[in-house]
């Protein structure tokens, strides 16, 4: 089943009356249980979508379902029980995520609290777990200015999950960290989303993050334009080996976007001949045929 469920999505942002179109038909599915990147530059509607996937913000058309709740048309009272209890989220500055003056267990035990969740007991032994799960037990007593980037973001993913959401977005979590560490938070991300099947959604404009999860999308002028599956084989003799393939992305109406060395090589601008081939469509420039 779907956990995320984007068709044909559009924000239009006005403003003195020119208009942006921030998202132009955005088309994205995230499967129960997975987690994808969504990488793209700057510009190209990455926080744009991840606050309306949130709920802190709401798409001018097209639909936004997430673990079943349609965000075009959930009423106030619906986006606070969504905010809560549906997703999780991990921002880029590590001040966001985690109060100053708490410790990492504190943190992670405080939306446990303010949800009511069991006894003092209970919560105590979950916060326990998810420190254990994100491997910052060693880290539990000291406050965030105590710790590492990388630990710090990892007691905010633990801070995200507390409440077992469905979803767990991150925004850019591994933006101010070394290339190191943000292999570290990735790797958290990764066994968080084993270890509790959350359905986790990491945007960045990172592309190296696509070496580490199995499948990254890119998005460019609003829209998802290609996605590359890492996949590992074992070869003959047992060793393993990382493929990644790159595929573009199809669009309901069969819209696809060409990547943009493709059209720079062949020089294609305005339309192209289209040939159907017994097993694949050729693209060709529309040039006169010289005779
Ligand atoms: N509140 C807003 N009002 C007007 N335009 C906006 C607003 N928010 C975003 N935009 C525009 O929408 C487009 C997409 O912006 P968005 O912030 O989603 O991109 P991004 O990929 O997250 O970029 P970055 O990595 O720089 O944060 C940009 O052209 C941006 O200028």
């Amino acid at each position: 089943m779907s956990e995320i469920l984007c068709r044909d999505l559009v924000r239009i942002f006005a403003t003195d009356g020119v208009e942006v179109q921030a998202l132009q038909g955005l088309n994205l599915t995230v499967e129960q249980g997975e987690l994808v990147a969504v990488v793209g530059a700057s510009g190209s509607g990455k926080s744009t979508l991840l606050n309306i996937l949130s709920g802190l913000d709401t798409p001018t058309g097209g639909s936004a379902v997430v673990a079943g709740t349609d965000l075009l048309t959930m009423g106030g009272r619906d986006r606070v029980r969504y905010q809560r209890h549906t997703v999780g989220f991990v921002w880029q500055q590590t001040s966001r995520n985690l109060l100053p003056y708490l410790t990492a267990a504190e943190n992670v035990g405080l939306p446990l609290e303010l949800a009511g969740a069991g006894t003092r007991g209970e919560r105590a032994a979950r916060v326990a777990e998810l420190l254990e799960l994100l491997d910052v037990v060693d880290v539990a007593e000291r406050r965030p200015a105590q710790m590492s980037g990388g630990q710090q973001q990892r007691v905010a993913i633990a801070v995200a999950v507390a409440n077992a959401p469905r979803v767990l977005l991150a925004d850019e979590p591994t933006g101010e960290l070394d290339e190191a560490t943000s292999v570290e938070v990735l790797d958290a991300l990764r066994s968080v989303n084993h270890a509790t099947g959350v359905t986790t959604l990491v945007v960045t404009h990172d592309p190296a993050v696509s070496e580490h999860v199995a499948r990254t999308v890119q998005i460019r002028d609003g829209r998802t334009s290609t996605e590359v599956l890492r996949r590992t084989e074992v070869d003959e003799h047992g060793a393993e080996r990382h493929v990644a393939e790159e595929f573009a992305v199809l669009d309901r109406v069969g819209r696809l976007q060409l990547p943009p060395d493709f059209v720079e090589a062949l020089d294609l601008r305005d339309r192209v001949r289209l040939a159907l081939e017994p097993d694949h469509v050729q693209v060709r420039p529309d040039r006169k045929e010289s005779s």
